[in-house]
Parts: C-alpha cells; sequence; structure tokens
C-alpha cells in the first residue's frame, strides 16, 4: 500500500477510532504501538499520534523517537500527542486546575489556517485530558482556544506538524471528520482511494501472488468472516481452496444443513464434517465454561487436522481474522487480561505445519461486510448476527447433553425466528437464549411442573466490545415467552437479561 497513514498508538481508549475515522474518509491506515515503529516508512504519507493515559511528566510515559518522522511527513498529533510535541521541544505542559472531560467549544480560531478550513468558530469539540498545555513549543503557532483551554490547536512554523487537544475522532467533535479530511486530504495530499472494490482487487491480486497453485484449507462457519475470506480466495485460486464446515453439535437448530445448502448456490467447494459425537463425548461431564472451551478448542484442532490430512499436498490454512483480533494482541498494553478463551484464537499447533492466510486482517467488521456486498454475497447472510464458535456449549451452563442441547435449539429457534417475524433481527446486533441449570415450580393445566428456566439475551453494540441490553417491545417478548413454554418441554419459565457489558459479557459463559 502506497496511500498509507500511520497511527502511532500510545495506548488511548480511542486509537481504533482514529483508524475507523480515517477509513471512513477513505483512506487505509495502519495502528503501531508507538514503540514499534515500522523500519520501512516510505509507504505512508501522513502520522496521527493518537492519545494517551499517560502524562508526558511521568516518567515511565511514552517516550519514542520521532526523528526519521518529524519534518519527513505531515504530523497531526492529538492530545498526549500534543502534549508531548509541546513539552518536549521548549513548551509547558502541566496539570490543569479542573479536569477536562467532555463537550467543548472553539471560542478563538486563526484565520486562514488549512488545519481548520470549512470550521467555524463554536463548533463542538471532545477534550479528554487533566494536562495542558501552559506553553507551546519552539516556533508553535497558536491555531484554536477554548474558553478553558489557550492552546487547544497549534502547528509547528516551518514543519508540517499540527496538534490538537481535542480528539476529532470522537463522535461528539462535530466537525472532527473534516479536520482528518483537512488534514489528510488538503495538507497531507493523501488519495481517497481506499474502497472495497479497490481492496477486493488488491486482495485477489497479493493472494494470487503468495499461494501460487498451492492448496488452501479453511474452516467455514457461516459466519461473515469466514465467507468473506472464503469468496475472495475462491475468486483468487478457485478449486485450490478446500472449506470445511464442522458440524460440532453446538450449532442453531437445522443450521448444519441450511448452511450447506446456502454455499452450495456460492460455487464453494465446501465440505460438511458431522463430528457432533466427537465434541459431545470431549464435553461429557465438563462444567467449567473455560474448561468447555479447551476442550472444543482442541476438538476443532483435532477435527481440522484429520480432514486436512485428507486433502494432498496442502500448504496453507485460512482464516477470517478481522483487525480488532489483530490490534488487540500488537497494542501498547499488550494481550489484555484472559476473560474468555476463544477458541480460534489459540493459534495451530506446531505439528499441523500449515502456513496462515489471513486475508481480512485489517479489516473492521462493516468493512468486512461492504467487501462481502461488493463480491455480492447474499445480504441475508452478510447480515447474520454473530454466533460464538463454541456455540450452545457456552449457552447451556453447566455440563452439556443432548437432551440440553435439543431444548436449547428449540427456544433459541422461536426466539430468532419471532426476532425475524417481528422485523427486530436486523435492528439488534446478536441474539440468543442460555439454558440455565436451574429448576422452577410451575403450574401447567392443574399440574405441578419443575423444569428448567431459560433466559433470552439481545444486544446492541458495534463491535461486541461494549453492548447494551435491548428494549425488546413487552408484547414481542410476552408472545416469545408464551411460545417458548406452550411448545418446547422441559422449560417452564422464561426470563430476560437485561445487563450491559461491561460489566456482564455478551455469552454467560
Ligand atoms: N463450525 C465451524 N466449522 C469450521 N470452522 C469454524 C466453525 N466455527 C468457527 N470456525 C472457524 O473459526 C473462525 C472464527 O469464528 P468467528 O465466529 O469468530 O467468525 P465467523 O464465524 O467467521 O464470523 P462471525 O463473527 O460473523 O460469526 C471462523 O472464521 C472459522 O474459520
Ligand atoms: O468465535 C468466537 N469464539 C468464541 O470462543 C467466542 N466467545 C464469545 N464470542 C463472541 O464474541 C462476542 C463478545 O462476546 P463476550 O462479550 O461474551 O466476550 C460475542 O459476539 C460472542 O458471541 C466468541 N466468538
Ligand atoms: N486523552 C489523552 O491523550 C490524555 C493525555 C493525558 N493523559 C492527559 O490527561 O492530559
Ligand atoms: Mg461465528
Amino acid at each position: 500500500m502506497h496511500n498509507n497513514v500511520l497511527i502511532l498508538d500510545f495506548g488511548s481508549q480511542y486509537t481504533q477510532l482514529i483508524a475507523r475515522r480515517v477509513r471512513e474518509l477513505n483512506i487505509y491506515c495502519e495502528i503501531h504501538p508507538f514503540n514499534k515503529i515500522p523500519n520501512e516508512l516510505s509507504g505512508f504519507k501522513a502520522v496521527i499520534l493518537s492519545g494517551s493515559p499517560f502524562s508526558v511528566r511521568a516518567e515511565d510515559a511514552p517516550h519514542p523517537d520521532l526523528s526519521r518522522i518529524r519534518k519527513q511527513l505531515p504530523v497531526l498529533a492529538v492530545c498526549y500527542g500534543a502534549q508531548y510535541l509541546a513539552h518536549f521541544n521548549g513548551g509547558k505542559v502541566e496539570a490543569s486546575e479542573i479536569r477536562e472531560y467532555g463537550r467543548a467549544n472553539l471560542s478563538v480560531i486563526k484565520d486562514g489556517e488549512a488545519l481548520f478550513a470549512h470550521i467555524t468558530e463554536n463548533s463542538q469539540v471532545w477534550m479528554s485530558h487533566s494536562d495542558t498545555i501552559k506553553e507551546l513549543p519552539q516556533n508553535g503557532v497558536r491555531l484554536a482556544s477554548t474558553p478553558d483551554v489557550l492552546n487547544a490547536a497549534y502547528r509547528i512554523d516551518g514543519e508540517e506538524t499540527y496538534a490538537i487537544q481535542f480528539h476529532p475522532e470522537v463522535y461528539h467533535s462535530t466537525d472532527g471528520k473534516q479536520l482528518l479530511e483537512n488534514f489528510l486530504v488538503n495538507i497531507a495530499k493523501v488519495e481517497q482511494e481506499w474502497t472495497p472494490e479497490a481492496f477486493v482487487d488488491m486482495t485477489v491480486a497479493d493472494l494470487k501472488k503468495q499461494i501460487g497453485d498451492d492448496k488452501v484449507v479453511l474452516g467455514l462457519s457461516g459466519g461473515v468472516d469466514s465467507t468473506v475470506a472464503a469468496v475472495l480466495l475462491h475468486k483468487a485460486i478457485g478449486k485450490n481452496l478446500y472449506c470445511i464446515f464442522v458440524n460440532n453439535g453446538l450449532l442453531r437448530k437445522n443450521e448444519f444443513e441450511s448452511v450447506l445448502d446456502q454455499y452450495k448456490h456460492m460455487g464453494l467447494n465446501v465440505k460438511g464434517v458431522d463430528a457432533s459425537a466427537r465434541f459431545l463425548e470431549a464435553l461429557a461431564g465438563i462444567s467449567d465454561p473455560e474448561g468447555k472451551r479447551k476442550a472444543i478448542g482442541k476438538t476443532f484442532i483435532d477435527v481440522f487436522d484429520d480432514e486436512a490430512h485428507r486433502i494432498k499436498d496442502v500448504k496453507y490454512l485460512a482464516q477470517g481474522t478481522i483487525y480488532p483480533d489483530v490490534i488487540e494482541s500488537v497494542s501498547v498494553n499488550g494481550p489484555s487480561v484472559t476473560i474468555k478463551s476463544h477458541h480460534n484464537v489459540g493459534g495451530l499447533p506446531a505439528y499441523m505445519k500449515l502456513k496462515v492466510v489471513e486475508p481480512l486482517r485489517m479489516l473492521f467488521k462493516d468493512e468486512v461486510r461492504r467487501v462481502g456486498a461488493e463480491l455480492e454475497i447474499d445480504k441475508e447472510l452478510l447480515g447474520r448476527h454473530p454466533f460464538p464458535g463454541p456455540g450452545l456449549a457456552i449457552r447451556i451452563l453447566g455440563d452439556i447433553t443432548p437432551e440440553k442441547v435439543r431444548i436449547l435449539q428449540e427456544v433459541d429457534a422461536i426466539f430468532i425466528n419471532g426476532l425475524k417475524e417481528w422485523m427486530l433481527y436486523d435492528k439488534v446486533w446478536q441474539a440468543g437464549a442460555i439454558l440455565l441449570p436451574v429448576n422452577s415450580v410451575g403450574v401447567m393445566g392443574d399440574e405441578r411442573t419443575y423444569e428448567k428456566v431459560v433466559a433470552l439475551r439481545a444486544v446492541e453494540s458495534t463491535d461486541g466490545m461494549t453492548a447494551d441490553w435491548v428494549n425488546l417491545p413487552y408484547d414481542f417478548l410476552q408472545k416469545t415467552s408464551n411460545t417458548i413454554i406452550n411448545r418446547v418441554k422441559g422449560v417452564n419459565r422464561v426470563v430476560y437479561d437485561i445487563s450491559s457489558k461491561p460489566p456482564a459479557t455478551i455469552e454467560w459463559e
């Protein structure tokens, strides 16, 4: 990529948002930790320095050497970045009397400055800092102020270096996108050529070159990411792509058949492997959530290994890894604490000797969906809710038995079909049912029942990292609860989960 923007991450919670905003301008960008500046900078046209939880005055604060960047490339320094440039170049940064967090309005903007083209006084900006720039660095020229912050924006004379105290990437900075456009397009002259179409062309060409005539095996889940990865690879290498869809016995009702059927129309070479018995055996007697996840992860690998051996001379394993997965494992703070062991992230054991291809590793989920649309993948498939690889096993609390799987499949199908019928499915990020390890007393036809409780969960989210429970209509909940209790033998009570993430997670295990 020769039209690339480098975002240096100092650990801000907003760094990913900067990347999203830049991509929304059809400009490609990559996030790199501040202490791992790429050796080769020739592909980069501009650099953005992120914010940070650190204070520049702290001894252990990020202190990167920018000598290969400043005066060579246009720089936009945000918040910590702006403070960093001031503090170490003759300016002064101090703790401000009040922590400034939230909305502010620009009160003064210097005339005729390219960074503020089309932005007028009073423009709302989002602040999030407790230090403040008291004095500008050498050759600093003030560009904007707010009533509380004198140096809300400055540039350095004689170089294309700009700095802002506020966060243009945050939605509440009304003209944030305009400011980024002013910097990237007008000042740094980066071309806006990052489109789904360009991505498909470039990726297919790269995959052809990388893989040549070798064979690739790919795990297909029926989900968005692996499907888009498969169609891209298919475009590049055709029949040398071998897709494997594993029935782990923990899929939704009828999903194995319907997903296989769906792929038939797409010209992909897909093999369905029914390994339900193997998974259920591996799970027998395990109640601990992490224990279940590990058993499933291991069985997936075993099944895959067996299948890969059946394909002669296969060299590559393709995965639908997307950018948030990648960022998490290289971020400034390192991989975050293990909350849950995602079955697919552990990597492959060395004995499999397959090289990994990940055509989507630089895309966000919404971009994956747009690439999918460009590839003319069915709208319904692209709009599917995410579904975890360990499937219903992490929605059945306690140990797994075929009977419990059956009950949950029925409940889940009623809930999901109901959402579709009520035109609610597309308004929800993800939904599902959870089978609780609890019996409750009920009365049906004058007889006492003592049966299972299920919880329904529906959340709104943009990336799964945070989520809110959905305010589903009472009428819908009432109807769904009735249908479940009447139709699913073994369930006599339905509850609705009203916890947000954090502190809860989306899945219960
Ligand atoms: N039943 C399955 N059979 C084969 N591979 C699977 C299966 N379930 C998951 N995988 C593999 O694990 C990867 C990760 O699953 P994950 O659910 O995160 O992504 P996805 O299913 O592709 O997309 P989505 O996030 O939309 O569900 C998949 O891309 C796929 O390669
Ligand atoms: O492929 C997956 N393998 C897993 O092991 C896994 N665990 C959770 N999820 C999905 O990730 C998102 C966030 O889930 P949590 O809030 O429960 O951590 C939600 O969308 C979950 O469905 C998984 N996906
Ligand atoms: N958001 C930021 O980059 C904050 C920078 C610095 N930690 C401050 O509090 O001022
Ligand atoms: Mg999935």
